[in-house]
């Protein structure tokens, strides 16, 4: 479509804007429609202003590099960007059925079959992001969206780096929860792609459980303590295998943690998720039947 033709000069005035969806840290994000294809996206409106004053001009720049790359049914495509004197404005593509953590939060978790079905999408993005090099750093349900057949969408790359083979030394400024951050982090050490691997550990539990599981009411430290101990409790009704693989992923030292293409093949994934099958065992199967 017309939306993806590289380096189209885009303004404003391409697009009839819709109503409001949602809003986050530096701007809004609102439907909109560009005018010739008619071709409905998600327009995100970040203030240069409020942009300046936190310095995540830097952010906002490898967020658009790297996001705008990316062709992943389970990654939010960025087609395109454009700014005028006061704003920047972001041309995402639309998630139908908007955000995660809000779906979270109205049904409190989310059964055994839906988490190991968002892992699984979980899994494959974080597989194509790793195989380009790229962590993301910041798996929380505020970033994840939903499409039109409740497919699972990395909706916001503020945090994400590309990372030559060395490790990824950048200090991650300490800002909001630490809830979802590994120990190596907290730390202050160097890390590198398995931190997406703890990441996505603690959002299986917080699926199941409604909680992420190092939570302390606004205790910092406490948190920050549970996390290097890696204190976790998994409460009775999480199922074993679902256990299993969350305590797989939660590990303190991050080499030992399951990887991708491990998790994919879990028992909890297995058990819900019908995987796609394999070119060579469909082609091979010959019809006796
Ligand atoms: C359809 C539909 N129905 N409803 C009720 C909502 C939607 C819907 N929303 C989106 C959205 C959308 C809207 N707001 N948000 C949240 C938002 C908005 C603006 C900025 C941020 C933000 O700053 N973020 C950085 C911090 N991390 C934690 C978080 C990100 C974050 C995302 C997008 Cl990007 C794409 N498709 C959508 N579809």
């Amino acid at each position: 479509n017309r939306l993806s033709q590289e380096r189209k000069q885009w303004s404003l005035s391409d697009f009839e804007i819709g109503r409001a969806l949602g809003k986050g840290n530096f701007g809004q994000v609102y439907l909109a429609r560009e005018k010739q294809s008619g071709f409905v996206v998600a327009l995100k409106v970040l203030y240069k202003k409020a942009l300046a004053d936190s310095k995540v001009e830097r952010q906002l720049r490898r967020e658009v590099e790297i996001q705008g790359n990316l062709r992943h049914p389970n990654i939010l495509r960025l087609y395109g960007y454009f700014h005028d004197e006061t704003r920047v404005f972001l041309i995402l593509e639309l998630a139908a059925k908007g955000e995660l953590y809000k779906e979270l939060q109205a049904q409190k978790k989310f059964p055994e079959e839906v988490a190991a079905r968002y892992v699984a999408q979980m899994a494959n993005a974080l597989l194509y992001l790793h195989g380009k090099r790229v962590i993301h750093r910041d798996i929380k349900p505020e970033n994840l969206l939903l499409g039109l057949k409740g497919e699972l969408k990395i909706g916001d790359f503020g945090w994400s780096v590309k990372t030559g083979v060395t490790e990824s030394r950048r200090r991650k400024t300490l800002c909001g929860t630490l809830d979802y951050l590994p120990p190596e982090i907290v730390e202050g050490r160097s890390h590198n792609e398995k931190v997406d691997l703890w990441s996505l550990g603690i959002l299986l539990y917080e699926m199941l459980c409604g909680n992420p599981p190092f939570e302390e009411e606004d205790s910092y430290e406490t948190t920050y303590r549970r996390i290097i101990h890696v204190d976790l409790r998994i409460p009775d009704h999480v199922s074993k295998e679902a256990s299993d693989l969350i305590k797989k992923l939660l590990v303190y030292k991050s080499v030992e943690r399951l990887p991708l293409r491990s998790v994919i093949l879990h028992p909890f994934v297995t058990k819900h998720v019908q995987q796609a099958k394999r070119a060579s065992s469909s082609s091979s199967s010959s019809s006796t039947r």
